[in-house]
């Protein structure tokens, strides 16, 4: 073929391989293990299962973290967490509670298991709420730090729901709890330059992973990490049949605040994977929020974002750092009410959070009368390793 008759091919099929409109968010669902596990007498059952009675200082330390200081609300923001793991997987495997035992494997073993699974039953409810059948999806991203081998939680994931063999899969791993805001950004990506494409994306975190005996560096962690899966299902026009945008997924950006990598770290071990948790995580994030917004509002030609006239989906890394948002921005109380709601329902699911946030914000817009959820613009924002900060301009259809 001349080069201009390859040209013009070449410019046809880029024209004809994007989408028409910016992608949106179609449907979501969420999932949690059985197993409640109750803040009230997190201590109690915490130091019990990892047989810590004797660290009294530390156990009073994470009953006052835990502590319920009025009738509706808990020090840490959390009334109660789902977590899989329980007295009877530790006394099926007791070396997960004994520090000078390897317990990785185990604990993959379990993990690449039950993760798919979780995952499984949360994009059952996201493509039940689509509409469309699960072999539709073209495009598959699940983010989980709860594993590592190989074929992984994506592969296994597209085999209980019998998603298509040409399904493009991708794994996301070790992003912490921004796994969730970096996967619907690469989603946005995909459906936004592949005419057509529907992608899943899920993620699905057990705390089985990180889960440890107390110690001081690790007992606000601990005391504040639960299990969860989200699934969220995107794609761009031209929509078909019953499809229903929830969100246009407008502009996203990823910032890194420098010198922070200390901050916030995973590190894989023969005990599983070991977390770090800065004391100034919240601090660095309240003095970063407001540019890593402007810059981002800035690229949408918005100099001047009034930001009480947004709708805000925030990961809830914990109480302090809602409330240091909260407070730099000075936002209205009810901004950040879908946030604090999962925060208090079912703690920090890490990158799994940002689902049920979203899912929590659309079902109150969906009730009359709360004004603060019917309006036209808003963003998404979570927080990881890095610390990176993951942003999206989001816009309301239906405003
Ligand atoms: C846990 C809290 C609700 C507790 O709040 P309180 O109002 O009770 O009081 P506080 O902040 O003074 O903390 C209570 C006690 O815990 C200690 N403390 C607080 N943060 C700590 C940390 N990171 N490491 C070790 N100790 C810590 C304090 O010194 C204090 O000790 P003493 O009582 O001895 O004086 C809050 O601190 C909080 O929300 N912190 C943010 C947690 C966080 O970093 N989340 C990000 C998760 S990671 C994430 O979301 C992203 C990712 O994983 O990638």
């Amino acid at each position: 073929m001349p080069g201009a008759a390859a040209a013009a091919v070449v410019d046809s099929r880029l024209c004809k391989q994007h989408a028409e409109g910016p992608a949106a968010v179609l449907a979501i669902g969420t999932a949690n293990p059985t197993n409640i596990v109750y803040q009230d007498g997190f201590a109690d059952y915490y130091f019990g299962l990892t047989k810590s009675e004797h660290l009294t200082e530390l156990k009073d330390k994470m009953k006052r973290i835990c502590k319920q200081i009025n009738p509706s609300s808990h020090r840490s923001g959390i009334e109660k967490r789902y977590i899989h793991l329980d007295e009877k997987l530790i006394r099926d495997h007791p070396e997960i509670i004994d520090k000078h035992m390897p317990s990785l494997e185990t604990r993959i073993d379990i993990v690449s298991t039950e993760v798919p699974k979780l995952a499984e039953s949360a994009a059952r409810k996201a493509i039940a709420e689509w509409g469309r059948p699960a072999t539709d999806i073209t495009h598959l991203i699940f983010s989980t730090y709860s594993g590592c081998s190989a074929p992984s939680a994506d592969l296994k994931l597209a085999s209980l729901l019998g998603l298509n063999s040409s399904v493009s899969r991708t794994i996301l791993s070790l992003h912490g709890c921004s796994g969730g805001g970096r996967a619907l950004q690469l989603a946005k990506e995909l459906a936004e330059n592949n005419r057509d494409a529907r992608v899943l994306v899920a993620c699905a975190e057990l705390t089985l992973i990180c889960f440890s005996n107390p110690d001081e560096s690790k007992i606000v962690g601990h005391g504040l990490f639960g299990d969860g899966a989200g699934a969220i299902i995107v794609g761009a026009g031209p929509l078909v049949n019953a499809e229903r945008p929830l969100f246009e997924m407008v502009l996203a950006s990823q910032t890194t605040i420098p010198g922070t990598e200390h901050a916030l770290g995973m590190q894989t071990t023969a005990s599983g994977i070991d977390f770090h948790l800065s004391i100034q995580v919240p601090t660095l994030i309240k003095d970063n929020i407001r540019q890593c917004l402007l810059d981002t509002f800035r690229s949408i030609g918005n100099m001047d974002p009034n930001w009480n006239e947004l709708f805000w989906a925030v990961h809830p890394g914990g109480r302090a750092i809602l409330d240091n948002i909260e407070g730099e921005l000075q936002l209205q109380a009810a901004k950040l009410a879908a946030s604090r709601h999962v925060l208090n329902e079912y703690g920090n699911m890490s990158g799994t959070t940002i689902a049920f946030v979203l899912d929590d914000l659309r079902r109150r817009r969906e009730k009359e009368g709360d004004e603060h959820q019917q309006l036209e613009w808003g963003v998404m924002l979570a927080f990881g390793p890095g610390i990176t900060i993951e942003a999206m301009v989001l816009h309301n259809p239906i405003s």
